[in-house]
């Protein structure tokens, strides 16, 4: 039998095809996504060979992607990075990657965009950011980039090439897709398009605030309700330390980040710094000079840096040892006075239920009983939840939508890149601060990376992943000694996380 949600897809479906001036059947359909398809080929005609690969540079990855600079000189390629899809090895073999969107993900993104007539998930996944993430961050500060058709060969040259320079960590988790047909070609956003003059120097950083404030869901169970007062990032450190994905619990805090206060923001850039994972780095011309290449590991608490003060002496006039300092403070007054990351909260904020509601709104998206009523034991009609459950199927799909769309924004990053400028020019595309200290102008230019669409099927990755991080924090507590001296009980529970994880 077709459940009810699966036939409103397939009602969705024919109306995209009506909408599309299109008959119902299968066949016209597949026609339409064919069709569809071929549009978005021709969007390009740009296409990566084996003998093309020797000028892409690796430049660094995420878990997903694999990102190459381009050494180069065609003028199609000049300013660009190329983002490249990784697959998950499973021991020595690699994952299925899905080439579709899931049903239930048909039905999430159906309506406000068109990412049900994509024909595969890479181009529903390109659609996402252009049509959902780019209008709501700013389309200024997003380059949601174009398809470029890469052969097999291409990608496995591109595979054997980098392979030395890759964290050995991420080289075993996973690997370059060599099945995919495209790449992403997107503007090199540590770099400016037009240099002023030819020895020109951008200094760039890289940021990953993570999640900007506390949630306050009334979902959120009493036992979990150490998420009210402690930010989801510095709960997950301590997790993450006992997995030994970091060596020492890092000392930024997204709520300084997201305060709007100047102070607070100079005081999380210097945290950063202090501690960067995979929450900071620093490029000079594209090539990294602070934190760690491909994320995660980077070891020591850094006080002082050489290398950065180094790299920084053609860009900012101070004396040595006070250059590192001046370009903090630099970094923090963009982020300050680009106002992004307030409306990047306000997308965050999109995750109004906490994944403790937004489960529950899951499973009759997927029509699927409720594992969490049932291991809670809860009544659907009389317990907690009830409202949640009765809710009509739009309500669970937008509840569910938001919750993904806010993940998207907790988990992507801002580049800011400045360059050094005589006076300023009226024309010039890009806004300028003026550094008093040391009497330099600077132009500056942000925007937001990473805005991959979260798939549906990791909703009770989020749910489990939550509890352990509380449970982990929990025991934490339980087995640090009492602190004396601490005014309240919420403040005291703080400290013993910290310092029980120390
Ligand atoms: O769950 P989180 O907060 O640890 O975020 C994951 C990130 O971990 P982080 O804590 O930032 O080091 C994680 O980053 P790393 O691999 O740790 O560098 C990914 O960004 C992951 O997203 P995806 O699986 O690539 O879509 C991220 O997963 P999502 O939660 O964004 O889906
Ligand atoms: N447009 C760009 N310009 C310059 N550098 C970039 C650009 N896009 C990505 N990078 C660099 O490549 C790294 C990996 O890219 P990205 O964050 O897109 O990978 P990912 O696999 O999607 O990450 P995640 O682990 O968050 O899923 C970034 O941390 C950044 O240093
Ligand atoms: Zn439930």
């Amino acid at each position: 039998m077709i459940s009810k949600h699966v036939r409103k897809y397939i009602e969705v479906i024919i109306w995209t095809a009506e909408a599309n001036g299109k008959g119902r059947t299968a066949g016209r359909r597949q026609r339409l996504r064919d069709g569809v398809k071929k549009q978005h080929l021709r969007m390009t005609e740009l296409i990566l060979e084996a003998k093309d690969a020797g000028d892409w540079i690796y430049r660094g990855e995420g878990a997903a992607n694999l990102i190459l600079a381009y050494n180069g000189s065609s003028p199609d390629f000049v300013g660009k990075v190329l983002r490249v899809q990784k697959v998950k090895r499973n021991g020595t073999n690699c994952e299925e990657v899905p080439s579709d969107l899931s049903i239930h993900e048909g039905l999430l993104w159906n309506g406000d965009c068109d990412l049900l007539s994509a024909p595969t998930r890479e181009i529903a996944e390109h659609l996402y950011v252009q049509h959902v993430m780019s209008p709501l961050l700013g389309s200024n500060h997003v380059d949601a980039g174009v398809r470029v058709l890469v052969s097999r060969n291409f990608l496995e040259s591109i595979q054997k090439n980098v392979l030395s320079q890759r964290p050995s960590w991420r080289v075993s988790d996973a690997d370059v897709n060599t099945q995919c047909d495209y790449a992403l070609l997107i503007s090199d956003h540590s770099v400016f398009p037009q240099a002023l003059h030819d020895e020109e120097l951008s200094i760039s950083v890289e940021i990953k605030p993570k999640c900007g404030f506390l949630p306050c869901s009334s979902y959120i169970l009493e036992e979990q309700t150490v998420k009210r007062s402690m930010t989801r990032f510095k709960l997950h450190q301590t997790l993450k330390l006992q997995h030994k994905k970091v060596s020492q619990l890092s000392q930024y805090d997204p709520l300084d980040m997201f305060s709007g206060s100047k102070e607070r923001i100079l005081k999380s850039i210097k945290d950063l710094f202090s501690t960067p994972q995979n929450n900071f780095r620093v490029f000079l011309n594209g090539s990294l000079v602070f934190g760690s290449l491909g994320g995660g590991k980077y070891r020591t608490n850094v006080r002082y840096d050489r290398a950065l003060e180094d790299a920084l002496k053609f860009a900012i006039q101070a004396n040595d040892g006070m250059r590192t300092t001046c370009f903090l403070e630099l970094v923090s007054e963009a982020v300050f006075r680009s106002g992004l990351l307030d409306r990047l909260l306000e997308v965050q904020k999109l995750d109004v239920f906490d994944i403790e509601g937004a489960i529950h709104a899951y499973y009759d998206v997927v029509s699927e009983p409720c594992v969490i009523c049932n291991h809670l034991g809860e009544d659907k009609l009389s317990g907690r939840y009830s409202s949640l459950h009765s809710l009509p199927l739009d309500e669970s799909l937008k509840i569910v939508k938001e919750y993904l769309i806010a993940a998207t924004a907790k988990d992507l990053s801002i580049m800011i890149s400045f360059r050094t400028r005589e006076k300023e020019d009226p024309k010039s595309p890009y806004h300028v601060i003026f550094h008093e200290s040391i009497g330099q102008s600077f132009d500056y230019k942000v925007s937001f990376i990473d805005l991959d669409m979260k798939p549906l099927g990791k909703m009770m990755h989020y749910y489990e992943l939550d509890q352990k991080i509380v449970r982990c924090c929990k025991k934490i507590m339980k087995n640090a000694k009492p602190i004396e001296n601490s005014v309240n009980v919420e403040e005291k529970e703080k400290e013993k996380v910290i310092n029980g994880a120390q």
